[in-house]
């Protein structure tokens, strides 16, 4: 299954873009990954958990990872953040390995801002709990920055300097937060739900502000969320994922739901359908399993609720773009 998408002109890409589009941004082929267990073995019987996963995005794209809980979205974020190893040939991160160069991370071409990122922040070069009692000015300024940079995230997030960070809410905490990881101009960003804390006016101004660096730097940003408000027409492509296998991967504007109807209601209505398929797969894969002798069950039954074996759901393949 390969999918690559050129860069459309809803990426704001200027003349100097050609080079750029030589090497894609984000580029995987064929990717499967397996949690180990606790032998550090993969669990036997159990399918990859993500698996002949393709999809290469060219500079500028904006692409919307949706899924179920526990489709593997984050999992996904992390092996192209460089968290979990896998084969270099399987994951390009500006035509480079993201678990094995790590210059990409260390020289904030690529940035991460996810799960561990939310409760500790990188401040001089350690990762310090974002709740200790320090201002956000300290914070803010202790991040080597171009200042017209962070002046203008200060703006766009609405930062008051003198704040506490250990008074203050959790959305304001989350701003400080959420400049930090932003001060160094990215060129790939992976955001794994950041906007939970913001309300309506910071998310949307966090939203453009994003917008504007793929256009203006030809940045890259992958977003996995299940907050749909004011993400209609923010993504140049959608990427949805179930049981860790890529579904659908298109831009936005070539999906006919979408202009029917809105984000929310097109991903409630993919999620209900395959949710339907999975739960009868299920159901069929317990009572085999309950039908086996015990001994059977360690090495090839019912694996607690994750299925053993994957459900061709409706979106498999012809929604993928070859
Ligand atoms: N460290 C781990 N070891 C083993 N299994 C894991 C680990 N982390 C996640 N998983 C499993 O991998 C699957 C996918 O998890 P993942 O966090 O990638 O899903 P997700 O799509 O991000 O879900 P959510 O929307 O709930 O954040 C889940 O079944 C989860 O239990």
């Amino acid at each position: 299954m390969v999918s690559t998408i050129e860069p459309s002109s809803q990426n704001g890409h200027g003349p100097e873009s050609q080079n750029r589009a030589e090497v894609p941004a984000v580029e995987i082929n064929n990717l499967h990954f397996t949690y180990p267990g606790l032998d550090g073995q993969p669990p036997p019987g159990m399918p990859p958990l993500i698996q002949d996963f393709s999809m290469t995005l060219q500079a500028g794209s904006r692409c919307l990872l949706i899924g179920a809980n526990g489709a593997g979205k984050t999992t996904l974020l992390k092996i192209l953040g460089g968290k979990h190893m896998v084969d270099p040939s399987m994951v390009r991160v500006l035509g480079r390995s993201a678990f094995h160069d790590t210059t990409l991370e260390s020289s904030g071409e690529l940035s991460y801002l996810g799960g561990e990122w939310r409760r500790d922040v990188a401040f001089a070069g350690f990762d310090v709990p974002i709740q200790m009692d320090v201002s956000a000015r300290k914070m803010i300024f202790g991040v080597q920055a171009d200042p017209a940079r962070r002046d203008r995230l200060i703006k766009v997030l609405d930062i008051d300097l003198d704040w506490r960070l250990h008074t203050v809410s959790d959305g304001q905490r989350r701003r400080v937060q959420i400049c930090m990881g932003l001060l160094k101009p990215f060129k790939v960003l992976l955001l794994d739900e950041i906007t939970v804390d913001l309300d309506v006016l910071a998310r949307a101004d966090l939203l453009t502000f994003l917008v504007s660096e793929c256009a203006e730097r030809g940045a890259t940003i992958i977003y996995a969320t299940h907050i749909f408000d004011g993400l209609d027409k923010w993504a140049t492509h959608i990427s949805y994922v179930a049981q860790g296998t890529l579904q659908l991967f298109e831009p936005a504007e070539a999906i006919p739901e979408l202009k029917e109807m809105s984000l929310m209601r097109t991903v409630e209505k993919w999620l209900r359908a395959d949710q339907a398929l999975v739960k009868a797969a299920r159901k069929r894969q317990k009572e085999e399993a309950d039908k086996r002798p015990a001994a059977m069950l360690m090495n090839n039954g019912w694996a607690g609720g994750r299925l053993t074996s994957t459900v061709a759901l409706p979106h498999s393949s012809n929604r993928v773009l070859r």
